[in-house]
């Protein structure tokens, strides 16, 4: 592939981890610890003086959202929540209307807590709620803290506090869960959920007792033409709830979609704050013009040396090659019903159109002929 690539101009997101869990879910592999005390205070300084360190190097004027992702952030304080902003907004533009996301366990959040997080910052946002199900053997399963009944119980008080800006996941596949119990779960979310739902396929994960369960033969593996069904009979309960749906795994209505998420998937810049956190961006305060992945060093409290030492906590960084930039714009932006456009294919690839790559005879037109793949005007 030849062609000069560049990165995306600013501005940018943040998205920063909290990394403690007050107990495993039997389905995740996240980087997520249980610890019997953290010490806050420590954590948030690290997070403060990492976000001023990755803003200064990214040197951007401006950030457009901030997400608080687990682990389990809604353990953190608010206090803790309103000092990352801060941070952010003091070495960034931060603007009124940006959307700042917290995601929030339904077992660490009572109405007060929340209403403490909207004090802190999240008031211009978004609270998103894994619920998983609404189920109480489900959740079970899942190793979940919480009952259908609690979750009910976070989604309501989260709409109150944050009407039209509450987003629910939920998941599916798991072990022995039939077509019917599905559709009848979805269904009740349904009824309780707000203008955003995110859906996801249960992916068995290497180390979780769950996995382990199904791998021994304990539990009965989903069959693949049963999982592709409820993905199907999903898509076809949220649209005709008036969901559109706008990526492989999320719907939303009245325009509430996670404008954040969208810039992954738009292969805009990010910097990554936190334990494990990973960005994507120009590195244009050390010199650098070319973009680049980094990653933050996973555990807790190896970062936070890191972060004293030397600002912060990246362990690894990699240049991206233009070709490697181009394979994630469209990996990434495919996901999406507005896919990649020409603009910002124009952004990553100035001299070489998408006409030029995918216009001429060979694998990609065939594609299109099959109608698997669209390239219009747009
Ligand atoms: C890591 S959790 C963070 C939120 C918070 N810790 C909680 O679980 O309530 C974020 C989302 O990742 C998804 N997730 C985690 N492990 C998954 C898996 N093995 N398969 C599918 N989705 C998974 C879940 O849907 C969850 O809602
Ligand atoms: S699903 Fe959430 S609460 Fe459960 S272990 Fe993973 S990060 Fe922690």
């Amino acid at each position: 592939m030849r062609g000069q690539v560049r990165g995306c101009p600013s501005p940018i997101r943040t998205v920063c981890p909290w990394p403690y869990c007050r107990k495993r879910c039997s389905y995740c592999n996240f980087n997520k610890y249980v610890v019997p005390t953290v010490d806050e205070v420590a954590v948030r300084a690290c997070l403060v003086q990492e976000a001023r360190t990755l803003l200064r190097l990214s040197q951007v004027q401006s950030v457009t959202s901030v997400f608080f992702g687990g682990g389990t952030p809604s353990l953190a304080s608010p206090r803790t929540i309103a000092a990352v902003l801060e941070a952010v907004a003091g070495a960034a533009h931060l603007p009124v209307g940006a959307e700042v996301t917290l995601e929030a366990n339904p077992s660490s959040i009572s109405p007060a807590r929340l209403a403490g997080f909207r004090e802190a910052g999240i008031n211009r946002s978004a609270i998103l709620l894994p619920l998983q199900s609404l189920d109480d053997a489900e959740l079970r399963l899942l190793g979940r803290e919480h009952t259908a009944a609690e979750a009910r119980g976070a989604v309501e008080a989260a709409r109150r506090l944050f009407p039209g800006r509450t987003s629910i996941d939920l998941l599916f596949g798991l072990p022995g869960q039939s077509q019917d119990a599905w559709a009848r779960g979805l269904a009740a979310a349904l009824g309780l959920c707000d203008d955003h739902i995110s859906l996801y396929q249960l992916t068995l994960e290497r180390g979780t007792a769950l996995a382990a369960q199904v791998w021994g033969g304990t539990l009965p593996a989903p069959p693949q033409d049963l999982l592709a069904d409820m993905y199907q009979t999903a898509r076809a309960m949220l649209v005709a709830a008036g969901f559109r749906h706008y990526e492989v795994s999320n719907f939303a209505r009245k325009g509430a979609l996670s404008t954040h998420n969208l810039s992954y998937w738009r292969a805009e810049q990010y910097i990554g704050v936190g334990p494990g956190a990973h960005g994507r961006f120009v590195p244009r305060g050390e010199g650098g013009c070319s973009r680049e992945a980094r990653v933050q060093t996973l555990e807790p409290d190896a970062w936070m040396r890191e972060v004293r030492s030397q600002g912060h906590g990246t362990r690894r960084r990699v240049v991206l090659s233009p070709l490697e930039q181009l394979e994630e714009l469209l990996a990434l932006g495919l996901r999406t019903d507005e896919g990649v456009t020409h603009e910002r294919w124009g952004h990553f690839s100035p001299q070489l159109s998408l006409q030029a790559v995918f216009g001429e005879p060979g694998e990609a037109q065939d594609l299109q002929q099959q109608g698997w793949l669209l390239l219009d005007s747009g």
